[in-house]
């Protein structure tokens, strides 16, 4: 099958991070199947201008190896038990996306042979590259990692244009405007901003990652009708991390 291109896209190829609670909906656990079809139609339009996805997805909407900790877990164990959360979180949106008529494959980290492929790097850019929507499952495969280091890692792998985080915010904010509700959203900022101002919107790890890696992020709120398919084709959505930053670095 010929390569796909994207005509109208600003990025050819994006490495898309859908937290685990962005499933839940009005939920407080489990999976909505409303917001899976709706995250389905969002992927869609993107898949039908071209763009190349991959999809990371995280587990905290079921289980997250803190928290079991916390209540007396072994923590390993419980990162193992998130890290298949992510696996069933997986299997529910390849399902809407496949229902929308979507090619999508899932791969893991963790070998799981008959249930999902094993992650295979040359294999993930060969399916991207025909048009499939790829889910990359399992996290890193690692304890003590978060989704959020296993999508920039995967992001950096496939060798994305791009790592778009969604979240339940509009960007990231100078404070976390869950608690303060004066703090100013940045359009842009550098990963050494994110870094010494400990901004709290994605773990340290995953920044060193992309810095390291000159890999931009662009963090938005997935919660907006519109809002994935406006910054691909080029609107301003979220807050750009990246290394160079020029122009306003705050929104109005
Ligand atoms: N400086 C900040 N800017 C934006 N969000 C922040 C900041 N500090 C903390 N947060 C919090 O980070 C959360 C976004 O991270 P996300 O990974 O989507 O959620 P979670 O960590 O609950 O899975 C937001 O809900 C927000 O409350
Ligand atoms: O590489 C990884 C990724 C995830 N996890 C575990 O899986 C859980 C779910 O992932 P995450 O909290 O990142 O999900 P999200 O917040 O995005 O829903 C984490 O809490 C960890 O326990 C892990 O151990 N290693």
């Amino acid at each position: 099958m010929p390569a796909v291109h994207s005509r109208h896209a600003k990025y050819k190829r994006i490495l898309l991070k859908l937290s685990g609670e962005a499933l839940m909906g009005e939920e407080n656990f489990g999976i909505d199947p409303k917001v899976l079809n709706r995250l389905a139609l969002e992927i869609g339009q993107l898949v039908g201008i071209g763009v190349q996805v991959g999809i990371v997805i995280g587990g905290g909407n079921l289980f997250r190896g803190a928290t079991l900790s916390a209540a007396g877990l072994d923590r390993v164990t419980g990162d193992h038990m998130g890290m298949l959360a992510t696996v069933m979180n997986s299997l529910a949106l390849r399902d809407a996306l496949e229902r929308s008529n979507i090619a999508t494959r899932i791969m893991s980290a963790i070998p799981m042979s008959g249930v999902v492929d094993h992650y295979d790097r040359r294999n993930a850019i060969r399916y991207l590259s025909q048009g499939d929507v790829v889910i990359f499952s399992a996290g890193t495969g690692n304890p003590f990692f978060t989704t959020d280091s296993a999508a920039c890692l995967r992001g950096i792998e496939i060798d994305a244009d791009v790592v778009l985080k969604a979240t339940k915010v509009d960007g990231v904010y100078t404070a976390d405007p869950m608690k303060d509700p004066s703090a100013k959203r940045y359009l842009r900022l550098s990963y050494d901003e994110v870094l010494e101002k400990q901004l709290g919107v994605m773990d340290l790890t995953a920044i060193c990652l992309t810095r390291d890696h000159k890999m931009p992020v662009r963090v938005f709120n997935m919660n907006r009708p519109g809002a994935l398919v406006n910054l691909l084709v080029g609107g301003d959505e979220g807050t750009l991390i990246c290394d160079e930053v020029t122009g306003d670095q705050y929104a109005e």
